[in-house]
């Protein structure tokens, strides 16, 4: 039975926990009605959400608002989903290992009025409104700021829901969030299509004066202005395709950073410890803006200010797209030839299952000239971080392939360096990778894979035999 209450517009499940986000002490025992899952090793402890209501929807698309206050030390989440996937959301190390608890590393500064660390401050940045911007100078690899959500919402809703559930469920589940986190939430950037700007919205969460519907307004334009997309939050799945979903996620001072094509910063989520985690990726100097980029920044000019002023609204101003005309349309041919390469040679990295193949794939390798061309047009466009650790590892194998051990060294090195820059964990798979190909080369799964494959494909690094020879 769902019934939605004429007063405050909230559903009502079975009549238990009528408005626990408003009022979460006067509910304390709300629970779960998915239940706890089953442990998955012994030093784990059942989890329940101390808070699960309000819902919406039926059946499988009965979506509800999972809320722990207590979550991070007190940092609190909120999340919108089905009993099913929070069930195995609560079944994930972060919520079962005493040890997986993580700490945010924001404190609240009452003199900047604004979050604030020793290697960051959130303050006003011409013409982008709020921004972060580093307290000390920063090295690249350092991690600069580790961040748990503070609403996640489960893409699946929008499919199953009508636009007004949604839009409830997420005021409830901003709502539900300790009170400075959620004055933080709605101090959020809110800048839309209207220009209407930003709206804050302080005081008592669901007092009398509030307006709900402008709330929920409100609350949706933040998730527009601020989610980040995060595939795979750690939820024990049992099928692929539940590891392919996504969470529509925001951060409460991650989404401070603003955008820059070349940015000096990069991001990726550990799905271990429900952290989003932002690395330098160049040297920055204290006072100097910390940002990353919101798109794919290996596109031309002309789409990439189209994606962002699409879904962001403003007009990109970064030095990249404000280059004096002649440098822009060599920028754009270098692109051109830079996409044609990652386009040909990408997959050998991304090669399913695994992120590098333990198997050869069948996919060529470049040449090393192609590899090192492409190295110089990334370094040439300033691409750092990802890109060029993609770049390092291809010349890597390109040396390898074709049988050159001290270029493949060289290159490898280089990869594993960038990629643990970036916040690729040391012992996984890609690290491994070009550890190995360093520490071994002879030993390496593209040891002489091009004179292999010209020989009739023959596998394993075998004693070469004259029809080796060129
Ligand atoms: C995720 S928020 C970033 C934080 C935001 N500046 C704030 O005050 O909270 C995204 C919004 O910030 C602004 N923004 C981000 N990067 C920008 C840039 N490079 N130039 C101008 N505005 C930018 C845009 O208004 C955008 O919609």
């Amino acid at each position: 039975k769902v019934m939605l209450d004429p007063v405050t517009r909230l559903i009502d499940i079975d009549g238990v926990c009528p408005i626990p986000a408003l009022l979460p002490s006067f509910f304390p025992t709300c629970r779960d009605s998915a239940g706890p899952g089953p442990e998955t090793n012994t030093t784990t402890t059942p989890y329940t959400w101390p808070l699960s209501t309000p819902c919406a929807g039926t059946g499988p698309d009965r979506y509800c608002v999972y809320s722990d206050p207590d979550f991070a030390h007190g940092h609190g989440i909120s999340v919108i989903t089905t009993p099913a996937r929070a069930a195995q959301l609560s079944r994930s190390r972060v919520f079962t290992s005493a040890s997986s608890s993580f700490s945010v590393s924001a404190s609240f500064d009452e003199t900047l009025n604004a979050p604030s660390s020793p290697k960051w401050r959130v303050q006003p940045i011409a013409g982008k409104g709020q921004g972060l911007v580093a307290a000390r100078a920063l090295r690249p690899g350092d991690v600069i700021l580790r961040e748990t959500p503070s609403l996640m919402v489960d893409y699946g809703a929008w499919a199953a829901l009508s636009a007004e559930d949604v839009r409830r469920l997420q005021a409830q589940g901003v709502g539900s969030l300790p009170g400075a986190h959620r004055v933080g939430f709605m101090g959020l950037s809110t800048h839309d299509e209207d220009g209407e700007g930003e709206e804050e919205i302080r005081g008592e969460w669901g007092g009398r004066g509030m307006n709900m519907t402008r709330v929920e307004g409100v609350v949706e334009r933040i998730m527009e202005t601020n989610a980040f997309d995060i595939y795979h939050a750690g939820e024990v799945v049992e099928t692929e395709e539940e590891e392919e979903r996504t969470w529509y996620t925001v951060f409460g001072t991650i989404s401070r950073m603003n955008h820059d094509c070349r940015p000096n910063a990069d991001y990726h989520f550990d799905a271990a410890t429900l952290t989003h985690n932002i690395h330098a990726i160049a040297p920055i100097a204290p006072g100097e803006e910390i940002t990353i980029s919101y798109i794919d920044n290996i596109q031309p000019l002309a789409a990439r200010q189209s994606h962002i002023q699409r879904t962001w609204h403003f007009q990109c101003t970064c030095a990249q797209c404000t280059q004096p005309g002649s440098l822009s349309t060599s920028s754009s041919y270098r692109l051109a030839q830079l996409i044609a390469l990652r386009t040909s040679y990408l997959p050998l990295l991304y090669h399913n299952p695994s992120p590098l193949p333990s198997q050869p794939p069948s996919i060529s390798f470049p040449t090393p000239q192609q590899a090192h061309l492409l190295l110089s047009l990334t370094a040439q466009e300033r691409l750092l971080g990802t890109p060029l650790y993609e770049a390092h590892a291809l010349a890597a194998l390109a040396h390898s392939a074709s049988g050159d051990a001290w270029g493949a060294v060289r290159e490898a090195r280089l990869a594993e360096e960038w990629a643990l820059v970036v916040g690729k964990p040391g012992d996984g798979a890609e690290v491994r990778d070009m550890r190995g190909l360093a520490g071994d080369p002879g030993g390496h799964w593209s040891w002489m894979w091009n004179r292999r494959g010209r020989i009739g494909g023959r596998k394993g690094g075998g004693e070469r035999t004259g029809e080796d020879e060129e």
